[in-house]
């Protein structure tokens, strides 16, 4: 049933920064979206950490529900039956962006989501219009109880929370980001096998939320020739001239 999200998301108590917890930080959300290898999840960890917010990675939602709908044997082509899978997902994910974990029921699926049969199969279920109302609904209520939270994905500016104070399309060349991933994984994988993974999965995630152009008030943070420092430094400046304008 639609709207009655059933989705038992549970979020690890953050811990981030060297903050003590009885400290209340003011409500500053930060929304990052971009496609694959852009640098999102570790730029936004980075800066999360500096800055002793929460992080939230919504793509490993998307992730884990893919795992889950693998692992419960679901035919990704059945819309109904992936979203109905959604609707049981037993997730918990961690907020600490110095300890993400993410489980689902008893198992710990950290590693497992960033492999390539993850990879090459999310978009089935990123394209399910259920199985995202769902997640965005989780995904809101996550922000909410942060308050003060670095969240990055594809569609976190314009759908999730458009109304963030702080909303950066952060981008990068594709030969960039076919490099770092390329990097990333440890050249265990071909050209071909990258591009299914980066090009052709943006291409397909491109159809169900719109992160290659940046919206109304959303900023370009273009990463192709900035080095991964600079780019941390870039969205925490942003973040921190937002800081003192609520000041
Ligand atoms: N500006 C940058 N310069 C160089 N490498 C970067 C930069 N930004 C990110 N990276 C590296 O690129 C890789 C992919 O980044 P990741 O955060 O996984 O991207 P995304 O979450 O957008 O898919 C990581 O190994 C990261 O350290
Ligand atoms: N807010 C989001 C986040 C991710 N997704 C989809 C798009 C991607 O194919 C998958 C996985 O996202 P993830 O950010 O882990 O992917 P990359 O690390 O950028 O390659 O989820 C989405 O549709 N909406």
């Amino acid at each position: 049933m639609e709207g009655s999200t059933a989705l038992s998301t549970h979020t690890d108590e953050a811990a981030p920064g060297a903050r003590p917890p009885q400290v209340r930080q003011p409500r500053l959300v930060i929304a990052v979206d971009g496609p694959s290898g852009s640098g999102k999840s570790s730029v936004c960890r980075a800066a999360a950490t500096q800055l002793g917010a929460a992080y939230l990675d919504t793509g490993a939602m998307y992730r884990a529900a893919t795992w889950y709908c693998l692992d419960q044997q679901v035919d990704l082509d059945d819309e109904d039956a992936v979203a109905l899978a959604v609707e049981e997902l037993p997730l918990t994910i961690s907020t600490d962006p110095q300890h993400q974990t993410i489980t689902v029921g008893q198992a710990d699926i950290s590693a497992e989501i960033r492999e390539p049969r993850i990879s090459e199969k999310v978009s089935e279920v990123a394209t399910n219009r259920r199985a995202r109302t769902l997640l965005v609904a989780a995904q809101r209520r996550i922000i909410d109880e942060a308050g003060f939270i670095v969240a990055e994905g594809r569609d976190i500016t314009t759908v999730v929370a458009p109304d963030a104070q702080v909303r950066v399309l952060l981008t990068a060349s594709a030969e960039a980001r076919l490099r770092r991933r390329g990097a990333q994984l440890g050249g265990t994988q071909d050209a071909e096998a990258l591009k299914r993974q980066v090009l052709e999965r943006d291409k397909k995630d491109s159809t169900a939320s719109n992160f290659t152009e940046a919206a109304d008030g959303v900023a370009v943070l273009d990463s192709s020739d900035l080095t991964f420092e600079e780019t941390v430094n870039s969205l925490i400046g942003r973040v921190e001239q937002a800081q003192g304008a609520g000041a």
